[in-house]
């Protein structure tokens, strides 16, 4: 063991060994010792002092369009340097407003991003009067599948929902995560009997749903409520009669569509 230290090691373990303390020998070793590792940290200062004093010789017999050479490099390796960071600080940006305007669970429109989207399409609409439906969507029982089968299943049928909700929609539809087991759609350029029949299909197609939990099939069902966006009412009042909607759809039974007064 004690070969295998280095010779610096091994001084300094018999400086520290508590069995050499008085010996006459071991003040004189400690002053050898302290003089060795100062005249050490010289010589490793000259040899920084005299390489970098070559390195300077070196640059001074450069020519000119050598030395100009030499600047590009280094200007072009700044360059790739800065670079990454810009498209590190893109990535960055896109993902912070992913995260800001989409729910992390089934990556949909997050309520903000709806409210945003609707905004804009019910300005639309009071320019141009076109039509525009909103549907608030709710799972129905929901609580009933975190009871039975845990609150992870409970989360992989939401992700499902989520899917299946958007699978049919045109490209400038859109579907959002409203919270918790509640959906939003907005169909632009609807008017309220289009958006019943589009909404029956759903309703129809969600019951035919198989959800693999583990070796379990869950099914659900949901309840809709449609309500068409009238000229000159606010974001709010639109919703509030879809999810007014919607809640009649519960109290008739569940499973059913409701068109809002
Ligand atoms: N797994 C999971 N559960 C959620 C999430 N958000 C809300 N929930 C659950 O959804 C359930 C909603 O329950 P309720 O509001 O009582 O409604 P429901 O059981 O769906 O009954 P009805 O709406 O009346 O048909 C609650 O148990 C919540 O904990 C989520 O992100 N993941």
């Amino acid at each position: 063991m004690r070969e295998e230290m280095g010779l610096e090691q091994r001084v300094e373990a018999l400086l520290e060994d508590p069995a050499y303390t008085g010996h006459p020998l071991k003040q004189i070793l400690a002053e050898l010792f302290t003089e060795y590792r100062e005249q050490l940290r010289q010589m490793e200062r000259i040899t920084r002092i005299s390489d970098h004093y070559q390195s300077m010789a070196r640059d001074s017999n450069l020519s000119l369009a050598e030395r100009y050479q030499k600047q590009m490099r280094q200007l072009e390796k700044i360059a790739r340097i800065s670079d990454g960071y810009q498209h590190m600080l893109h990535d960055l940006n896109q993902a912070l407003r992913q995260a800001s305007t989409h729910d992390p669970l089934t990556g949909l429109a997050n309520r903000r991003l709806i409210l945003d989207s609707l905004h804009a399409e019910i300005g639309r609409c009071e320019r141009n009067g076109a039509h525009l439906s909103v549907v608030m969507v709710d799972v129905d029982h929901f609580k009933l599948v975190n009871d039975r089968y845990g609150h992870e299943a409970g989360d992989l049928v939401l992700v499902e929902v989520a899917r299946y909700l958007q699978r049919d929609l045109r490209e400038y539809d859109l579907c959002g995560r409203w919270g918790g087991e509640e959906f939003l759609l907005l169909l632009p350029e609807t008017h309220a009997t289009e958006a019943m029949s589009v909404v029956e299909r759903m309703r129809l197609g969600m019951r035919q749903l198989v959800i693999m939990v583990g070796d379990v099939d869950v099914t659900v069902s949901a309840s809709f409520g449609v309500a068409e966006h009238r000229l000159g009412a606010s974001v709010n009042d639109t919703i509030k009669r879809a999810d007014a909607a919607m809640l009649a759809a519960k109290r008739a039974g569940r499973d059913r569509s409701e068109l809002a007064q």
